[in-house]
């Protein structure tokens, strides 16, 4: 039997505008992710991914709508959906001016470990994302590929059963990215866990996710696998790669999309 780890319906985020009415930031959205799945949400700057991420974290109400993470709803029980997730969000988590081994260890005593637990877990977490080398150092000096391994790490850190990336690799040069997905990769695996990440980089959603859902102007405009979004949707381009379906779904190339507004 698949047990939905994330269930959403009918879900809708709005921020007041600044020049009147409302900017409808996630509109309706209706999903399901299954446990042990990689999902990849994509859309162009502005689609809704990030305030979708925040809703399910618990850090943004939701205006209207429902949503479930590992069967606690969002809205009336916060404190138990947070104790089964890990979020890293666009901003680096991890401190800058802490230690990378302490940071950890002092997460893993916050998310009510105890000292020998965390301390093993920090460990492990070091050792999992190759973080030895910099663990006495300070975040501030790791390179932008390390802070996201820490970043990560500290989102692992209470074995969520859900992990939420929001772009975990922008920024990073092709070798910190491949480097950083054969992590991604390696520790879901040996956590088991369901992964849902935003990102900007098709090729990566193509050759990581099992499940593509594709947003713009907040709602739900493509869903399925990357395969099933190339054979259905490239219609008779020559080459359906995920950048073609993109682009017949948007109007817009995902990389360049930068005028999007999102405001209704
Ligand atoms: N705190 C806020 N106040 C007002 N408007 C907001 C706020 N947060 C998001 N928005 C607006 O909601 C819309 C969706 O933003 P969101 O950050 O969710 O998009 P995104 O898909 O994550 O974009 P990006 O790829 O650039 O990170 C945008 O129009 C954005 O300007």
């Amino acid at each position: 039997m698949t047990t939905s780890l994330i269930s959403t319906e009918g879900l809708r985020r709005t921020f007041p505008s600044p020049r009147g009415g409302e900017i409808v930031a996630v509109e309706g959205l209706t999903l399901d992710i299954t446990e042990g799945s990689l999902t990849a949400l994509l859309g162009p700057n502005g689609a809704g991914k990030s305030t979708t991420m925040r809703m399910l974290t618990t850090l943004l109400p939701p205006s209207a709508g429902r949503a479930e993470i590992c069967g606690w709803d969002i809205a009336t029980h916060p404190r138990e959906v947070r104790a089964r997730i890990g979020y890293v969000g666009q901003k680096h988590g991890i401190s800058p001016y802490q230690r990378v081994r302490d940071e950890l260890h002092c997460q893993g005593r916050f998310y009510g470990l105890s000292r020998s637990e965390a301390r093993r877990r920090t460990e492990e977490l070091i050792e999992v994302l190759q973080l030895g080398p910099v663990a006495e150092q300070t975040a501030q000096h790791l390179s932008g590929g390390q802070q996201r391994r820490a970043d990560i790490a500290l989102g692992l850190i209470s074995r969520p059963r859900l992990l939420l990336l929001d772009e975990p690799s922008t920024g990073l040069d092709p070798q910190s990215r491949a480097n950083l997905w054969e992590h991604i990769m390696q520790a879901r695996l040996r956590e088991e866990m369901t992964v849902l990440l935003t990102t900007h980089y098709l090729e990566e959603a193509d050759r990581f996710a099992e499940r593509v859902v594709v947003v713009d102007h907040g709602r739900l405009i493509a869903d399925g696998t990357p395969d099933q979004l190339k054979s259905t949707l490239a219609g008779d381009l020559d080459a359906p790669t995920l950048d073609d379906v993109f682009l017949t779904l948007t109007g817009r190339s995902l990389r360049d999309s930068n005028h999007s507004t999102g405001e209704n």
